[in-house]
């Protein structure tokens, strides 16, 4: 007997695009004459996706996720995130974001450090107390609310910064080397956290590393920068299902990507 299949479902509709960076170029006068940080670059972000910036020192990647923040202005083309000015978007709550370095206040323990973005954002502290509670027991510090930052390790004071990052419930978050400072076994264990929280919360997520087996890890797509000037040189998409698990690390197929990624890094056009 024969089956024959009939397709009755509606053509999915195009996912939403969170993110559109359209022709956005930055340079910075310096007194040894103009640096071009960013050559006009295109990027859009889908909604609820995971990507990966990676790139030589100096190629950007930073003034991208500054630009993205609001808190540096391209020279020309647009940034705009659900059609909003992303000065706008960040002042509003809806922009989580994390730097290499924690900044956490050390007078405040870390209950008030996560709560912190409230304070500036005008909000309550005391309704939001059991999601502020929640965070920190989604980013494993549950029994830490009232340590001060001294009394935590390096992990730990990241995964603060993570969860004061999601406080505001972003609908968008920018990591920029948010585990660059810690050894590589911390690191992989702060990879499967933020996996964790990434998928809890299906939260748009740009993430700035120089991890390539970070990238390949975490992302749904990795951007691969070139330097001088910095630009967009290739998007890499990443086929591995989800949630990927420590095992994925030492597959044939996680280190083939790794190596596609790495001379895509070296590739034509990337400066020495
Ligand atoms: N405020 C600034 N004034 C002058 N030049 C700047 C400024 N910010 C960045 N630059 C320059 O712009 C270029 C890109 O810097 P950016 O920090 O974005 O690179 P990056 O890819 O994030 O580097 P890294 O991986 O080392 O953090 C560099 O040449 C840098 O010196």
């Amino acid at each position: 007997m024969t089956y024959m299949t009939i397709n009755t479902s509606p053509t999915p509709p195009e996912a939403a695009v969170d993110l559109i960076i359209d022709q956005a170029g930055k340079t910075f006068p310096t007194p040894r004459g103009p640096v071009v940080a960013l050559a006009p670059i295109s990027l859009k972000v889908t909604r609820g996706s995971f990507v990966a910036l990676i790139g030589p020192s100096g190629c950007g990647k930073s003034t991208l996720l500054r630009m993205v923040a609001g808190l540096e202005q391209p020279d020309d083309g647009a940034i705009l995130i659900r059609s909003k000015h992303p000065e706008q978007f960040r002042k509003e709550g809806e922009l989580g974001i994390a730097f290499q370095d924690p900044a956490l206040l050390p007078w405040r323990n870390v209950f008030a450090n996560v709560a912190f973005p409230l304070q500036i954002l005008g909000r309550p502290i005391k309704p939001n107390n059991e999601k502020i509670r929640a965070l920190i027991d989604l980013v494993g510090l549950k029994g830490y609310e009232d340590a001060l930052p001294s009394q935590l390790s390096g992990g730990m004071r990241q995964r603060v910064a993570i969860a004061r990052s999601l406080v505001s419930d972003p609908s968008v978050l920018l990591l920029d080397e948010p585990f660059g400072a810690l050894d590589q076994i911390l690191r992989r264990q702060m990879n499967l956290e933020l996996q964790r929280i990434w998928a809890a919360r299906q939260t748009t997520t740009l993430l700035v590393t120089h991890g390539i087996d970070e990238a390949v890890f975490l992302a749904d797509e990795v951007v691969v920068m070139h330097a001088k000037p910095g630009r967009i040189a290739e998007i890499i998409k990443v086929p591995f299902a989800r949630p990927r698990t420590p095992d994925l690390f030492s597959s044939p197929e996680f280190h083939a990507l790794c190596d596609t990624l790495t001379a895509a890094l070296h590739g034509p056009g990337a400066a020495a």
